[in-house]
């Protein structure tokens, strides 16, 4: 199973909170038939499970906090293993958070073949996480949180950039832009890849 999953592609989408990152993903779905994984998506299924887990889980999210790097990595796996006969790519959106997180996913999983960083003005993702809060039902989208998630962003997941810069593999979109030309930017991304 593991060697199917290196022969799909892995496309990590980073980008702070409220950046845009699921609105994007959505759509790459829809036109490139990739299989959309959201560490954040995966972590409230199991807060919604009502598990003893999802209750750790849950304190954790509602300070902003990072839960254990092997918890995600391993709801991730297990998401893939379920889906790598159908899918030939994946975008692992919201992960890595930090650069151990990434890692680690290269050790267990594989590597990235391109990185999509989703950037906004930290103004721009409070305001857009502020208006998701009204409808959202997320514990997480209040000014509380949300500052603390951005300032972990800016510490933690920002390095992430860095890292995969050295490689190449970054693709820097601008997602002030309105949704649809920020997708164009992304598409173009994606046809770039061999
Ligand atoms: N690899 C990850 C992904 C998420 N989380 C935790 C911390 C986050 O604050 C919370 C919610 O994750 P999301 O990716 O859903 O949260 P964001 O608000 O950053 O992004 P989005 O707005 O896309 O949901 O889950 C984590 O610890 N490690
Ligand atoms: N104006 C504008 N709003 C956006 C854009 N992308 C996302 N949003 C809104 O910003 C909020 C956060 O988007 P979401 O995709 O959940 O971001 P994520 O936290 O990075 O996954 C949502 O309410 C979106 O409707 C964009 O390109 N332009
Ligand atoms: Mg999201």
């Amino acid at each position: 199973l593991l060697d199917k999953i290196k022969d799909a592609k892995i496309i990590f989408v980073v980008g702070g909170p409220g950046s845009g990152k699921g609105t994007q993903c959505e759509k790459v779905v829809a036109k490139y038939g990739y299989t959309h994984l959201s560490s954040g998506d995966l972590l409230r299924a199991e807060v919604a499970s009502g598990s003893e887990r999802g209750k750790t889980l849950q304190a954790i999210m509602q300070k902003g906090e990072l839960v254990p790097l092997d918890t995600v990595l391993d709801m991730i796996k297990d998401a893939m293993i379920a889906k790598v006969d159908v899918s030939k790519g994946f975008l692992i959106d919201g992960y890595p958070r930090e650069v151990k997180q990434g890692e680690e996913f290269e050790k267990k999983i594989g590597a990235p073949c391109l990185l999509l960083y989703i950037d906004a003005k930290g103004e721009t993702m409070v305001k857009r996480l502020m208006k998701r809060g009204e409808t959202s039902g997320r514990s997480d989208d209040n000014e509380e949180t949300i500052k603390k998630r951005l300032d972990l962003y800016y510490k933690a997941t920002e390095p992430v950039i860095a890292f995969y810069s050295s490689r190449g593999i970054v693709r820097k979109i601008d997602s002030e832009l309105p949704v649809d030309e920020v997708f164009g930017h992304v598409a173009k991304a994606i046809d770039g890849l061999k």
